[in-house]
């Protein structure tokens, strides 16, 4: 066994120390002085008390991922959380992650810092993990009340933040058995408001994922209350900030219904455009403290590396013919194929939208195994559900997507993206392609292409350039 010893003894050998009870800060402060940091100094404690964060924060972060560097050895994510908050306060290695990915690796120091934070990083890098990380740092489960709120800007990606996050929630940790469970809140359009207004009555969840107008009916309602918010997580931030719908409440959470100073804002997208402008505006418009750190993750590559883009050039006539060649040569076990939203004009002309032509044409002619299910804005609620549950249900499918798909939406399986209309901009293009490539530590080569009309090619030209890829042309 280990000898307890006292925080002013001189610990020149000590590589770990344990914490069986919470120390007064300058007897945390004399052992932290007294251990060597020549070897990798991870602290242990026995509960998640914050004050320590306090004392130890980043810099101790750095050495010990500097130790292990020169030692040749990674750092896991359970050790990073160790090293900045001195306990493991969750399981994150029993959920499958063992390893933080690079955005994890440099937001987690100055997420615990107590920092805002604007998360700028390719899709699929893990996002979401980092702030529930914090978000599961700062929340107190024997407090019955809001403590973090995450919006989203559609109901998919709500559902998934929500499964996520009530799968860190279940994990019991090994001191906490006897502690209340956290609960997890889908506050999303399209739910059963009803049900939620007697939860929220009853007892509030600890954490709520919300879409911004279902949030906003509660807030007016005064069936939500914000006072014990600690974190605010805006996902998609630039795409909520761009939508007309969605603009003007967001700006009221941010300044009317809470303060930045009364809690710890986070910003997280794959894409900021104008990010030196945005970080301004979130400081001028009090969205976020002063100190806010813009985490910018591999800026010079915005999408994942593994991804090979392709373009084929056909008249409009020919699109969906191009398309079942290119699925024919391909064989995708699972893809989404990107259509555009139907034009007002051709919606007055009465015409069918081009989503549910295209998956009348795959069906009776594509012979490929894969299912063909369909995800559009227009589709109610339910069936929305159904296509998404049943791609999650494993097994090849190709999903018809409208941009209701490009953003968040988490599908690891998917190999293949098919633009069959040219998305708008680069940064449409940068979500769409997202879609795939999400195995964080994989090697395996994902295809996005597009399938673009003669004319098009300076657009997607321009798309090269500004997202910095490459695009091969392919000849069928
Ligand atoms: N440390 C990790 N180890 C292994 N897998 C991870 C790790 N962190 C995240 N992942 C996985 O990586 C995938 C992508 O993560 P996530 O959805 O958070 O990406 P994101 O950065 O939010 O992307 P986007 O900008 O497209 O929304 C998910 O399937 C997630 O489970």
């Amino acid at each position: 066994m280990a000898p307890i010893i006292s925080a002013t003894q001189q610990l020149p050998q000590v590589s770990h120390a344990v914490l069986y009870s919470k120390p007064t800060r300058t007897g945390f402060s004399l052992l932290q002085s007294n251990i060597s940091y020549s070897n990798r100094a991870l602290f242990y404690s026995r509960s998640n008390f914050r004050p320590l964060k306090a004392i130890l924060n980043s810099p101790s972060l750095t050495k010990v991922a500097d130790d292990a560097k020169e030692k040749g050895e990674a750092l896991t994510l359970r050790e990073i959380c160790l090293a900045i908050l001195c306990t493991p306060f969750f399981r994150v290695e029993e959920v499958g992650y063992a390893v933080p990915t690079d955005v994890q690796k440099q937001a987690l120091p100055v997420l615990f810092s107590g920092r805002d934070c604007i998360l700028h990083a390719q899709t699929g890098s893990g996002k979401t993990l980092a702030y529930l990380l914090l978000i599961f740092s700062v929340i107190n489960t024997q407090r019955s009340a809001v403590q973090a709120l995450i919006v989203v800007p559609t109901r998919e990606l709500g559902i998934q933040v929500t499964k996520v996050a009530r799968m860190l929630a279940a994990t019991p940790t090994e001191n906490d058995v006897e502690q209340k469970s956290c609960t997890v809140m889908a506050l999303l359009d399209g739910g059963m408001l009803r049900r939620h207004k007697s939860w929220l009555k009853a007892e509030p969840p600890t954490i709520v994922v919300a879409t911004i107008a279902s949030l906003c009916q509660m807030l007016e309602k005064h069936l939500l209350k914000l006072e014990s918010m600690q974190v605010l997580v805006i996902d998609e931030v630039d795409f909520m900030f761009n939508s007309s719908k969605q603009v003007s409440s967001l700006r009221k959470l941010l300044t009317s219904y809470s303060s930045c100073n009364s809690r710890q804002t986070v910003f997280a997208s794959a894409s900021i455009p104008q990010h030196n402008r945005f970080l301004y505006d979130c400081i001028q418009q009090k969205w976020t403290k002063r100190d806010v750190v813009h985490v910018h993750v591999n800026p010079i590559e915005p999408m994942p590396t593994c991804l090979q883009h392709r373009f084929v050039r056909c008249s409009k006539k020919q699109r969906h013919q191009t398309l079942l060649s290119l699925l024919q040569s391909d064989a995708p076990k699972s893809g989404i194929i990107f259509v555009g939203e139907q034009s007002e004009k051709s919606k007055k002309a009465g015409n069918a939208p081009p989503t549910i032509d295209l998956v009348d044409f795959l069906k009776t002619s594509y012979g490929g195994c894969s299912e063909i299910l369909l995800l559009e804005e227009d589709m109610n609620f339910n069936s929305r559900a159904a296509s998404l549950s049943e791609v999650r249900q494993g097994g090849g499918y190709l999903l018809v997507a409208t941009d209701i798909a490009a953003r968040g939406v988490d599908l690891p399986e998917i190999t293949h993206i098919y633009n069959c209309d040219l998305p708008r901009t680069a940064v449409e293009y940068l979500h769409r392609a997202g879609r795939t490539g999400r195995k964080p530590f994989s090697d395996e080569k994902c295809n996005v292409t597009s399938i673009i009309m003669p004319e098009e090619r300076f657009v997607l030209q321009r798309y090269e350039n500004e997202l910095m890829f490459n695009c091969e042309e392919l000849f069928l």
